[in-house]
């Protein structure tokens, strides 16, 4: 950075040439370990926590369970202290230590670091870390089933998935992104006596997916009434498993278009994929060796020709493994594709994004991957997440996911519509509208913890006020704006000639910098944690602190030219951090609207 601070001693799990506010934490730390030597740095760094609100970082003394009154011990810290370039203050309240940063270093050593980790690097990395480096994960999520309704339990875990995708490749790992279709099973024989009966060439080009469905949907309907499809359908199936190629030939071309179909879809989502497979691609070879040593291990029993496995040793039940006909099934085909995975990838860590009401079913097949003593069975991770209740379009039930893209365009068109003089100013209504309503989407879909159930609600996520997704955008907006607004202060001298301790005269412009500087932290806690709710308030918050600024820290108005310039960059850096939290939400940020 080319803006020095005195040095410090080196924490390990630290690294502030990306995070700078590690330096002020170790700075903390190394102040409380001179005052209480039985302490090392590193004891009292872990223990260095951001503070409640007007405190910058707070100690709880009791942690360390030293010896001694903890006030006894907060006076030994509070007499010894003297301000640096660091730390301003320290305070005590009973058993907690409060510190105030310096503001003049704060401010300059942030800004500093969020501009060259944007513009002096080959690609904006400000919020990134190197943790993950030489590490592989694979990340599984969306998963529709082809031919069925794309649900927004699907949703979710697109969502949700492009999020940690987006944040595993942000800490350095190497992701490989998977979609694994619901392309398999007894549905299929069914949609393949169906089609025969209902099937309609040009209506599959036209929308394979629509037409897929509307064909599942008939025949099942002819199936409640006559058992004589059922059967077809199983027998269809049998022979798909057996590799007849001619009971495979149409599905090939069905899948083939479905995949077409949703990639467009994911496209527009801002949604990637690496890898498209489903269950139709799992061989047979671990499906059958995971029943032989399952059996091996006592734990399969036979019902009717069926094999069960038994888990309730585990208190996870019992399941089926194998199906009379001797065809598989999808809890099978999770554990020989799981196996395959391993094979080809030899992952780090993999992650299966999976709604909650899959719980059971994702912990019988990792259950058996263990008893397997498949040593990387302990790198799967299950992220589940809870139910949207009460999702529809105006028309009636969402069953597509273009449906649900459609909708949030046009509900955002119309909310749009209302502020006439705006409307009329922005150059392309119908893609922005379609941008702000994916992004009330998903910022209504990640604000709260993954596992809570929320309620699909289209006036509360799109309105511009509250804590929404047109907000955000709204605010990034709002930001761009500025260099169009104040040609005259561009372009803006390199960061050691602008004055930013001008901005330490303004509590709303330090308010904004120690935001920025906690971002690299919030990247880190939620690859901990895979809660993409902490970057979302954490964008609000800052979207928060920017708006309450606007009237004191004014740009266009202020006179002192350094000054102006100063705030600028201010607003500047706010404005890329809050586009990388966005884009790490999969959010693609508009520059007008
Ligand atoms: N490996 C898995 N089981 N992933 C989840 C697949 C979800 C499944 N296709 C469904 O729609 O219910």
């Amino acid at each position: 950075m080319s803006f020095k601070l005195p040095s410090l001693p080196d924490v390990p799990g630290t690294d502030p040439s990306r995070a700078v506010l590690d330096s002020f934490k170790v700075a903390i730390a190394k102040r409380v370990a001179d005052a209480l030597p039985s302490l090392t740095v590193e004891q009292v760094y872990q223990g260095v926590d951001y503070g409640k609100k007007g405190v910058d970082f707070t100690i709880a003394l009791p942690r360390f369970r030293l010896p001694g009154k903890v006030d006894v011990l907060a006076k030994t810290v509070i007499d010894q202290f003297q301000a640096d370039d660091f730390v301003e203050s320290v305070t005590h309240d009973k058993a907690f230590l409060h510190f105030m940063l310096k503001t003049p270093s704060l401010v300059r050593a942030v800004l500093t670091q969020v501009h060259e980790l944007t513009y002096d690097a080959p690609s904006p990395e400000y919020g990134t870390n190197t943790s993950g480096a030489g590490k592989k994960v694979v990340i599984e999520y969306s998963s529709p089933n082809i031919a069925k309704s794309f649900h927004v339990g699907h949703l979710r875990s697109t969502i949700i998935g492009a999020f940690l995708a987006n944040l595993y490749k942000a800490c350095g790992w190497e992701v490989v992104s998977m979609n694994y279709l619901g392309d398999w099973g007894t549905q299929f024989g069914l949609i393949a006596v169906g089609f025969e009966k209902y099937g309609s060439e040009e209506e599959l080009q036209k929308d394979a997916i629509k037409h897929l469905f509307d064909v599942y949907v008939n025949i099942n309907k002819d199936a409640e009434s006559d058992p004589g499809v059922k059967a077809a359908a199983a027998a269809w199936f049998k022979r798909m498993e057996d590799g007849d190629e001619d009971a495979l030939k149409n599905w090939r071309v069905w899948r083939e278009l479905s995949v077409k179909k949703y990639a467009e879809e994911y496209e527009r989502l801002n949604v990637h994929f690496d890898v498209y497979t489903g269950e139709s691609k799992v061989g047979k070879k671990w499906q059958d060796f995971a029943l032989e040593r399952l059996n091996e291990m006592g734990l399969i029993s036979d019902a009717e020709g069926a094999k069960l496995v038994e888990l309730d040793k585990w208190k996870l039940g019992k399941a089926v493994l194998r199906k009379k006909d001797g065809t598989s099934i999808y809890l099978t085909r999770d554990i020989g594709g799981a196996i395959e995975r391993y094979e080809q990838h030899k992952f780090d860590k993999m992650l299966y994004v999976i709604s909650s009401q899959q719980d059971l079913h994702t912990a019988q097949f990792i259950k058996m991957l263990h008893l397997m003593e498949f040593p990387w069975a302990s790198s799967i991770e299950h992220v589940n997440y809870g139910l949207v209740l009460g999702m529809s379009t105006r028309k009636g039930n969402v069953v597509f996911l273009e449906q649900i893209i459609r909708e949030a365009a046009s509900v955002m068109h119309e909310q749009m519509k209302k502020n006439q003089e705006k409307y009329a100013a922005v150059e392309d209504p119908e893609q922005t509208s379609l941008e702000v309503g994916l992004a009330a989407i998903k910022i209504q879909d990640m604000a709260a913890k993954r596992i809570n159930n929320y309620t699909f609600n289209w006036d509360r996520m799109t309105s511009f006020e509250g804590d929404t997704g047109p907000y955000l955008q709204y605010a990034h907006v709002r930001l761009t704006s500025l260099t169009r607004k104040n040609p005259e202060l561009l372009p803006l001298p390199p960061p050691d000639q602008i004055a930013a301790e001008t901005l330490a005269e303004r509590p709303a412009a330090r308010e904004i910098a120690f935001l920025l500087g906690t971002y690299p932290d919030v990247v880190r806690t939620a690859l901990r944690t895979h809660e993409p709710s902490g970057v979302v308030t954490f964008a609000f918050r800052l979207a928060h602190a920017i708006s309450s600024a606007w009237e004191t820290v004014v740009v266009k108005g202020e006179k002192d030219v350094e000054r102006a310039r100063a705030r600028m960059w201010l607003y500047l850096c706010a404005r890329d951090v809050l586009g990388a939290a966005m884009r790490l939400l999969s959010i693609r940020p508009l520059e007008r609207m």
